[in-house]
Order: structure tokens, then C-alpha cells, then sequence
């Protein structure tokens, strides 16, 4: 499998506060990571540096061979943000057909790619409503189907499922699973232990370092836990 993501020593500090210290992780095609960790930890600023939206002080990230930043990998990367960016005066559709129409997708593909993406989150019957109508659940949804509109090979999701219900939940990560196989290199972050499990590889991040990292039963042994749950506790009592 072909590493489609590179991270060499990042560094980064917001005021005197260290946010990121010394990451190194390397991701393959096909696969699926998760990044766990405590509120706080440094989730959301590794993963914004992954799709060039913050720099970091020191280190470089490599996506796809290419180094980040660079404007033709917005092709490639597909990013669902913790907050939604949506343009709540218009509607579902009127939002999915704009982030679509930023990409190079021929009229047919971008209303394929737009029935695909509003079925895959279940919002086809809500597609004419506008968002100022849509509940926080729904805005999270479309989001989703908005980081997924272009058919990008690497997916980066920041808790994609806060807000979204068990069985939506289950089939978004079906989804995943289905378009890991297709060759998709997946980042989630997520709090939620039982989609940590469903990860390929997880990297575990606390204060801003990597404090563990490997396969869901690679680190159930090494912290000789039987749940995700007491990992996390274990991973995190260790540190302390
Ligand atoms: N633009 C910024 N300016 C100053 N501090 C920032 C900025 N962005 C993030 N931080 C700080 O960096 C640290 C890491 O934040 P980050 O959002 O990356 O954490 P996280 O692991 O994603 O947390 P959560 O799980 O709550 O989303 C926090 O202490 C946060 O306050």
C-alpha cells in the first residue's frame, strides 16, 4: 500500500502555549486512523495543518507527494470541519451544488455526486429546505455529504458524527469502510471510543505528542484492557 500522507516533526506553538510537539505519522492508502484524545490535546490543529488551513512553526506535511500547502490538492482532500460552514440562506442542495461547482466535476458527475452524497447522510427529502431550517444534526450531515461532494482520495473528518444518531452513525461508518476499500486514506477525529475500535490505526494524542499509537488490538494488549474505554484511561493515567 502507497503512503498517501506524510508528517515529519511538527511543531507549533499558539502565544507560549506548545500545541503540537515533535508528530511524526505516516499514512497509508486504504486505510483508516483515528485521532483520540482528550479536548484540548491538539486534534483539530493537526488536522487543519493536514489540509494547509493553519502552518505549522517547524516540521512538513506531504499529502499525496505533493507538500501542503498547495491549491491542487483541494482537489484531493476532502475536510469536514468541527464547526459547519454552510450558507444557511440557502438551501441543502443550493450549498451541495456550490462546493460541487468548486471542483472540476462534468455537469452529470456533480448531480451523481450530489444524489450520492445527500443519500449517503439521508437528507434527499430535506434537499429544498433551506439550512436556517436544518436542526444542528442535519447541518452536521450535510457537512458530511459537502467534505465527500468532490470524491477525494483522502477524507479528513473532525468528530463527524457529534449529533448524529446510532443508526445514521452506523451506516456513515459502512460508508467509510466501503470507500477505505476503494483506496481512500480516512482521518476521524472522534471522543467516541466504539468508532476509535473501528479504526485501522489509532494515534493517541494528548498535550499536543503522540502518546501511543498502533492497531485497536495492538493497544487493548498493551494497556491489557478489554474495552476502548480503558485504553484511553490507562494511555492517559500513564502520562500523568
Ligand atoms: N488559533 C488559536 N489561537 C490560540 N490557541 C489556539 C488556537 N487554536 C487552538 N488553540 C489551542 O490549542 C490547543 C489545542 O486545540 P485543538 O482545537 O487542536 O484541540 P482538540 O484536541 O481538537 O480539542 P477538541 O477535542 O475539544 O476539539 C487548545 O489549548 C486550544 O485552546
Amino acid at each position: 500500500m502507497n503512503e498517501s500522507i506524510s508528517i515529519r516533526q511538527i511543531c507549533k506553538r499558539f502565544g507560549d502555549k506548545t500545541v503540537l510537539h515533535n508528530i511524526d505519522l505516516s499514512m497509508k492508502e486504504g486505510r483508516i486512523y483515528g485521532f483520540i484524545g482528550p479536548s484540548g490535546a491538539g486534534k483539530t490543529t493537526l488536522v487543519k495543518m493536514m489540509v494547509g488551513m493553519d502552518k505549522p512553526d517547524r516540521g512538513s506535511i506531504h499529502v499525496l507527494n505533493k507538500t501542503v500547502p498547495n491549491l491542487h490538492l483541494l482537489q484531493e482532500i476532502g475536510y469536514m470541519a468541527q464547526s459547519d460552514a454552510l450558507y444557511t440562506e440557502l438551501t441543502g442542495k443550493e450549498n451541495l451544488t456550490f462546493f460541487a461547482s468548486l471542483y472540476k466535476l462534468k455537469k452529470a458527475e456533480m448531480k451523481e455526486r450530489i444524489t450520492y452524497a445527500a443519500n449517503l447522510v439521508n437528507l434527499t427529502e430535506q434537499l429544498s429546505k433551506k439550512v436556517s431550517a436544518y436542526s444542528g444534526g442535519m447541518k452536521r450531515r450535510l457537512s458530511l455529504a459537502i467534505a465527500l461532494i468532490q470524491d477525494p482520495k483522502v477524507l479528513i473528518l473532525d468528530e463527524p458524527t457529534v449529533g448524529i444518531d446510532p443508526e445514521l452513525r452506523f451506516s456513515i461508518w459502512q460508508e467509510l469502510i466501503r470507500l477505505k476499500a476503494e483506496g481512500k486514506t480516512i482521518i476521524v477525529t472522534t471522543h467516541v471510543m466504539d468508532e476509535a475500535e473501528r479504526c485501522d490505526y489509532i494515534a493517541m494524542i494528548r498535550n499536543g505528542s503522540i502518546i501511543t499509537r498502533g492497531t485497536p488490538d495492538e493497544l487493548k494488549e498493551q494497556y491489557n484492557a478489554t474495552s476502548f474505554d480503558e485504553v484511553f484511561l490507562n494511555a492517559g493515567r500513564e502520562k500523568q
